[in-house]
């Protein structure tokens, strides 16, 4: 965000973290004013400078051409960054300096760097914010897992929310690039409900938008994007891959203007492309605060209520028997039979649902030209049907992007779908 937030003028920075995995792990984020590097960029700058600095060994700090100014305070301008923004956008015709004077809102920041979303800019705008959780920084990660996917942040953000009948909840991951919030009956609007709930937004903004999301949703939320008029591009898993999409459309003429994963990670066009949880928040806030204003007594939560429920959801993972350095190879080998299974029909009631590597729901254009892309040899989705209940459910089949394992997610909207389905896959 340094590189882009008034009165700053970087041309890049780079960011310390290991998100939510455990405190033996570290990592780096890089960015320019263009937004986030991608790995391929990334393995670029690691070779060039392991080229450069092969010879020095030891003297590998020296060598950088980095001018290290005085400390610079960047998280009080970006707080004041999202405050003007509520501030703007809610306009309170009584209160302007204080919209959020009269709500309950509990933050969650998970012992991660998120508590800052609490002090500097609930408690500035005139919200309560009593009741928060973990809001001190700690590595360790004494409570829980600072992850809107972990089931104990959500369900102990509810109870917090139900104890003080507050209006949401909040939950970020380490590095607040994720967040998942909490309605005020304490249900937890994570995954394809937290993507239901930006598109809710996002579509009143935009009608007609396209908004990109990885190939692991349900069939619900495309009826529920399609229904408000949406059209829904699945892509590829890896936040990355669903931004760089979202960003490749607007190139083709597709506006596009939100790219979620189920992960939580979430971007939008008017943000510069940045997944950048707080801003996701930010726009929740809003809504809910107009809601309010435009005299509804309903939670954000009112807002999904027609978004049916998938049925039955499951992940499997398979290891890859294989040397390590052939992981990438024996995992591509895996789609690559799963896709001959699938289009040459030998699963009776299974077939492609995609084109190319961009699997779209109908009226989604693959690209200017709508040229299918290329198959990627490292996942694949099915769709599943049988004669009693026509398509009930899919299949995705993945190369894990960390780890030398396969990633089988099934969705059905039948009793028993899930394991009939994994049953055909080994038999198979
Ligand atoms: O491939 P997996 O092991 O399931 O990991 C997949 C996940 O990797 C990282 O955490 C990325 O930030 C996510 O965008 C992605 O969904």
């Amino acid at each position: 965000m340094s590189t882009l937030l008034s009165p700053f003028n970087y041309d890049a920075s780079i960011m310390m973290t290991a998100s939510h995995l455990p405190y033996t792990r570290n990592g780096l984020k890089f960015f320019t004013a263009k937004g986030g590097l991608r790995s391929t960029e990334v393995e670029e700058i690691c070779d060039r400078a392991a080229r450069k600095y092969a010879n020095r060994l030891g003297k590998v700090w020296s060598g950088f051409d980095v001018v290290v100014p005085a400390r610079v305070d960047f998280m009080s301008t970006y707080a004041k960054h999202l405050r003007d923004i509520i501030k703007e956008r809610v306009n309170h015709p009584e209160h302007y300096d204080t919209p959020l004077e009269g709500f309950k809102i509990i933050v969650n920041a998970g012992n991660g760097s998120g508590g800052f979303f609490t002090y500097d800019v609930l408690d500035k705008l005139g919200a309560d914010t009593f009741g928060s959780l973990n809001l001190e920084p700690d590595g360790m990660f004494p409570n829980h897992i600072p992850n809107p996917e972990d089931k104990v942040a959500m369900s102990l953000t509810g109870n917090s929310v139900l104890e003080n009948s507050a209006d949401l909840g909040i939950v970020f991951d380490t590095d607040v690039d994720r967040s998942g919030v909490v309605d005020d009956t304490g249900n937890a609007i994570n995954g394809d409900r937290l993507i239901a709930l930006m598109s809710s937004i996002i579509l009143r903004e935009h009608p007609g938008s396209t908004i990109v999301t990885d190939a692991r949703t349900s069939m619900a939320l495309t009826r529920f994007i399609t229904t408000r008029g949406g059209r829904h591009c699945l892509y590829r898993v890896g936040y990355r891959n669903v931004i760089d999409k979202g960003i490749q459309l607007n190139k083709d003429g597709v506006d596009t203007h939100l790219m979620m994963e189920t992960t939580g990670h979430g971007a939008l066009k008017e943000n510069y492309f940045l997944d950048d949880g707080a801003y996701m928040v930010v726009k929740i806030i809003i809504e809910m605060v107009r809601m309010k204003l435009g005299g509804s007594n309903d939670g954000i939560g009112s807002l999904i209520k027609d978004l049916e429920d998938p049925g039955e959801s499951v992940e499997l993972r398979m290891n890859i028997v294989s040397e390590p350095k052939y992981a990438k190879e024996k995992g591509a080998l895996v789609i690559e039979t799963f896709k001959q299974y699938i289009e040459e029909g030998r699963l009776e009631g299974w077939e492609l649902d995609s084109c190319g590597d961009c699997w779209v729901s109908e009226g989604c254009l693959v690209d200017s030209n709508d040229e299918p892309f290329a198959i990627d040899a490292h996942m694949y989705r099915a769709k599943v049907s049988d004669k009693e209940h026509g398509q009930h459910g899919w299949v995705h089949v993945r190369q894990s992007i960390h780890n030398p394992n396969i990633a089988l997610n099934f969705q059905s909207s039948v009793p028993g779908g899930c394991q009939s389905m994994t049953r055909v896959l080994l038999e198979k």
